[in-house]
Formats: structure tokens, C-alpha cells, sequence
């Protein structure tokens, strides 16, 4: 990741205006619409332009003058912090999810008196506020609770990497033993799974009048042991029960956090006894909701630094895939670190194209680095057809037959259609893919459908830096499609 946090302490000199749009609506800017300049971007191992300016200037100058050199060039982001996606921003510049927040708000305010608050479910998809709302009404309560000498408590945790149940819940210790100010007295490795929880409770009883346990991405917990209970559902029943069951002293209120709405039916009826949600959903931002957003954060820049077409384009490529705000703020940001570093007075359009680019390529690293070269493969065969169809999705059926002919090529393992399909459907938990069940008329089977969130061609070039898939040739996959999708009639 290329975040810097880093601030600037400069005062850049006032301009007269302020040429940014103020009006919220969309300009028209539509990011299909462009013939983007594909300037190269400086994923690891390239070299940019600055990079190979920056070696030329080494022979001659000394570091320190060199560092001088850049101290004095004008930056144009004045608040880094504000493009910082984990940043928790002030109230006034939370847009368009009132709805939400009146919500969470009325269940939870239940904290600042004599009761416990009700166990919460979020859903919906990624970037669209479920943690941004859970942790401004937190800081809210912690501070109307502080003069009214209410130990009130907030631990978050994000499950993505946490493997298994007990790797959780010795998360869930330390978060509770810093949010306390206490040591924590279980060892991380070594320990039944029960003194951990034993050590939660005792530091949660002994610390907190009312706790909130934010689990961020909950669904990614599955744990190793046995897909029919994930790991999620026995946290959720342990946290839960001891909620409920008045053990401890403590007002305990859970709330689960997922991109998948489906999550809820996993949850074993052991835990869903216990946990009982009260659900609140969070819906994808249009293109105008995500240019307000935008708008709120826009003095994270100097002041006529931006050009009018920066906010409405960012805005529209986040709206293209499900309106996530974290893509639109991440657009802006290395929008403005592209221009800063090309040494621009301004950032504009070509900057955000740029950008687009660059974000849409990182998120695809990121998501395909991680994942298996047997899920590789069946991506890889998907995408392959998604790139070559007219539509830009890819029949599940014709996708198998890509991926038979990748795997037969490669000599690697063969799954069975059916677990193809399991494989491509894990993947829409990162957004990266969706799906419809289709048929094409009763006389016919059914098939699903995967719809892509980023460009078919951006998945398939980061695959291909694995080294087994980059040995199939491009030219005989793309004719294996072709013939593929001439058969589908
Ligand atoms: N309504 C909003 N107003 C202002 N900023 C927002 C809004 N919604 C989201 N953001 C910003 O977008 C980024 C992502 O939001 P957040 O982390 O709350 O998303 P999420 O729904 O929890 O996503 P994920 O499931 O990926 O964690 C954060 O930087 C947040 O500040």
C-alpha cells in the first residue's frame, strides 16, 4: 500500500477561488466515456518517471540536499488524515446514511443507562459505512458516558485474518486488556481456547459497566474445523450467551459486521438462540451520495488545487462497481499523491484516470495474491470468457470448459464443475465477483452468471504473474474462448 501518512505543516499561499463544483449533482463525467491515457504506474517493480529523475539527480547531489529539494516543493494534500480510509471522520462530514446512524444510535444509546444494548447484525457491501457508523456512535456514547462515571468500552476486532476461533478470541483479550489499561494474564499460544474466554470475561467483569464487541468482516472466520459450525457462529454464541445470561456484571452488546447478507444462515441454531440480531442494512452509494462525500473531505486538498472534473469522475468510477466510498476516497487520495509526485499545481482528470488504474490494480493484487492457484485457475478461465463476451459476464458452463482447458495444459488437478462453481462463488466474498443463477428457457439446465466488479483484463494481467498460469499461451486461451462462446449459440 502506498499510504503517507505523513503531514503537512506548511501553510500553502490562499487562492482567491474555489473552482470546485458545490452543487452535488453529477457532471456528466462518465469514466466509460474515456479514451485514458494509460501512463504506466509504478507498481512494484516498474520504475516511474520520477523514480528514474530521482536516480539521475543521486549522482550529483547528496541526500540531504535532495530531501531539502523535495521539503520545499509545495505539496497539494493539506490533511492526509481525512483520505485516510480508517480515519474515524467528525459526524458533519458522514453523508447520506442518516437512516443508519438514527438506528444504531437509538439501539446502542441503550448503553448510557441501566441496561444492556441489543446485539446488532450490519450487512451490505464493502466501503458503504458499517464501520464508519458503529464507530462514530461508539466515541459518542464513550463520550457522553465518561462525566457520568460509565465504564463504557468499545473492542473492534476485523476477522479477516484470524484464523481460528481461539486465535479470535485471544484477539478479543488483548483488545479488551488496551481498552482497559490491564496486562493480560493468558498466554497467546499453548491454551485451551476455554481460558481464553475465561480471561475475557474476567478482564471484561472486572473493567466495563457495558461493552460493545465490533466484529468487523465476521463471515471470514470460518475457522478449520467443521464447515457446518463455523467458527463466526461459536464466537457469536459464546459473546452472546455471556450477554445474556447475567454471569457477569457487565452489559455486553455484539455487533456483527459482513459484506455477505447471507452470513446469518450460517450461524448455527445454537448461537442464533442466543445472538438474535436486530439487522441493519447498508445499500451501495449512488454516484451523487459518493460525490457529497467527497465534497465533505475535498479540504484535505489546498484550497483551488482540485479540478471541477476531479470529484464528479472519482465518484463515477466508485459508482461503477457497487458505490464504495473507500474507492471513491482512495481515488481522490492517489489522485492527488499522482500529481504531487509528478510535481502538478493541480489535480485533474487525467490524474484520476490514472489513479483508477492504479487503485483498481492494487485491489486485484491484493485479492489474488492470497488466494489458492486452483481458485487462480478458475478466475483466470472466467475472466478469460468475461473479457471475450459481448455482455462482459461469463456463463458458468462455458467458464468450466476454459478452466479444463487451462488445467489439462498446465497438468494440474481437474475439479468437477460443481466445485468450480463452489470456488467462483467464495470469491464474490471480496467483491471481485458476482453472480445470477440463470437458464435459458424451462427446457434448458441452469447456469450462473459472473459479473465482474473490475475490468476482466485487470484480473486476468495479475493472474498472469503467477508463473504456471503465465506459461498458457493468451492467443490459444483466447481461441478456446472464442470457440466456447460460438457454441453457446
Ligand atoms: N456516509 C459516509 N460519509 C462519509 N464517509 C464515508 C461514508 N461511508 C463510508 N465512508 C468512508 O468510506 C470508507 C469505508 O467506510 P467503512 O469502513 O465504514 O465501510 P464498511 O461498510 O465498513 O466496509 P467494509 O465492509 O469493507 O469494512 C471510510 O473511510 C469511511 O470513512
Amino acid at each position: 500500500m502506498d499510504t503517507d501518512d505523513s503531514e503537512h505543516s506548511r501553510d500553502r499561499p490562499e487562492s482567491s477561488a474555489d473552482d470546485v463544483t458545490r452543487d452535488g449533482q453529477s457532471s456528466g463525467v462518465s469514466p466509460s466515456a474515456s479514451d485514458a491515457d494509460q501512463t504506466p504506474v509504478d507498481t512494484e517493480g516498474q520504475t516511474t518517471e520520477s523514480e528514474t529523475e530521482f536516480e539521475a539527480q543521486s549522482e550529483s547531489q547528496s541526500i540531504e540536499e535532495m530531501l531539502l529539494e523535495f521539503d520545499e516543493q509545495e505539496g497539494l494534500i493539506r490533511e492526509r488524515t481525512l483520505l485516510d480510509p480508517n480515519y474515524v471522520v467528525e459526524e458533519d462530514r458522514i453523508v447520506g446514511r442518516d437512516e443508519q446512524l438514527q438506528e444504531v444510535t437509538k439501539m446502542l444509546r441503550v448503553a448510557l443507562g441501566d441496561n444492556r444494548p441489543p446485539n446488532l447484525f450490519l450487512y451490505g457491501p464493502s466501503g458503504t459505512g458499517k464501520s464508519l457508523i458503529t464507530k462514530a456512535v461508539c466515541k459518542n456514547i464513550s463520550q457522553i458516558c465518561e462525566p457520568r462515571d460509565i465504564r463504557f468500552g468499545t473492542i473492534e476486532v476485523n476477522c479477516q485474518d484470524l484464523d481460528t476461533l481461539g486465535v479470535a478470541v485471544y484477539e478479543l483479550v488483548s483488545r479488551a486488556a488496551d481498552e482497559a489499561g490491564v496486562e493480560v494474564q493468558v498466554p497467546k499460544h499453548g491454551v485451551a481456547t476455554k481460558e481464553k474466554w475465561d480471561e475475557l470475561f474476567r478482564i471484561v467483569d472486572e473493567n466495563f459497566d457495558s461493552l460493545v464487541f465490533v466484529l468487523d468482516e465476521l463471515d471470514m472466520l470460518v475457522g478449520r474445523r467443521d464447515k457446518q459450525d463455523p467458527a463466526f457462529s461459536r464466537l457469536l454464541y459464546q459473546l452472546s450467551r455471556a450477554g445474556a445470561d447475567g454471569e457477569l456484571e457487565t452489559f455486553i452488546s455484539v455487533v456483527a459486521i459482513s459484506n455477505d447478507t447471507k452470513m446469518m444462515e450460517s450461524v448455527g441454531s445454537r448461537a442464533l438462540s442466543s445472538f438474535t440480531p436486530e439487522d441493519v442494512h447498508f445499500g451501495d452509494y449512488d454516484a451523487n451520495q459518493l460525490q457529497a462525500i467527497l465534497r465533505r473531505r475535498q479540504d484535505a486538498f489546498y484550497d483551488d488545487v482540485l479540478d471541477d472534473d476531479v470529484i464528479p469522475l472519482a465518484a463515477a468510477f466508485a459508482a461503477q462497481t457497487h458505490g464504495d466510498a473507500r474507492k471513491a476516497i482512495d481515488l481522490m487520495r492517489v489522485a492527488g499523491e499522482l500529481a504531487e509526485r509528478e510535481g502538478d499545481e493541480r489535480v485533474n482528470e487525467a490524474h484520476v484516470r490514472e489513479a483508477q488504474d492504479k487503485v483498481e490494480k492494487n485491489r486485484v493484487l491484493e485479492v489474488v495474491r492470497g488466494i489458492s492457484t486452483q481458485k487462480k485457475l478458475c478466475l483466470y478461465a472466467t475472466a478469460a470468457v468475461a473479457a471475450e463476451s459481448n455482455s462482459g459476464a461469463a456463463r458458468s458452463t462455458t467458464g468450466y470448459k476454459v478452466y479444463q482447458f487451462l488445467t489439462d495444459s498446465i497438468d494440474a488437478d481437474q475439479y468437477h464443475q460443481e466445485t468450480y462453481v463452489n470456488k467462483m462463488k467464495e470469491l464474490t466474498t471480496y467483491s471481485l465477483v458476482d453472480f445470477e443463477r440463470r437458464s435459458h428457457g424451462p427446457s434448458s439446465g441452469m447456469f450462473l452468471e459472473f459479473q465482474f466488479g473490475e475490468s476482466p483484463a485487470t484480473i486476468l494481467e495479475t493472474l498472469r504473474e503467477d508463473s504456471r498460469i503465465e506459461m498458457v499461451s493468451q492467443d490459444e486461451v483466447a481461441s478456446v474462448v472464442k470457440a466456447q462462446l460460438r457454441n453457446e449459440g
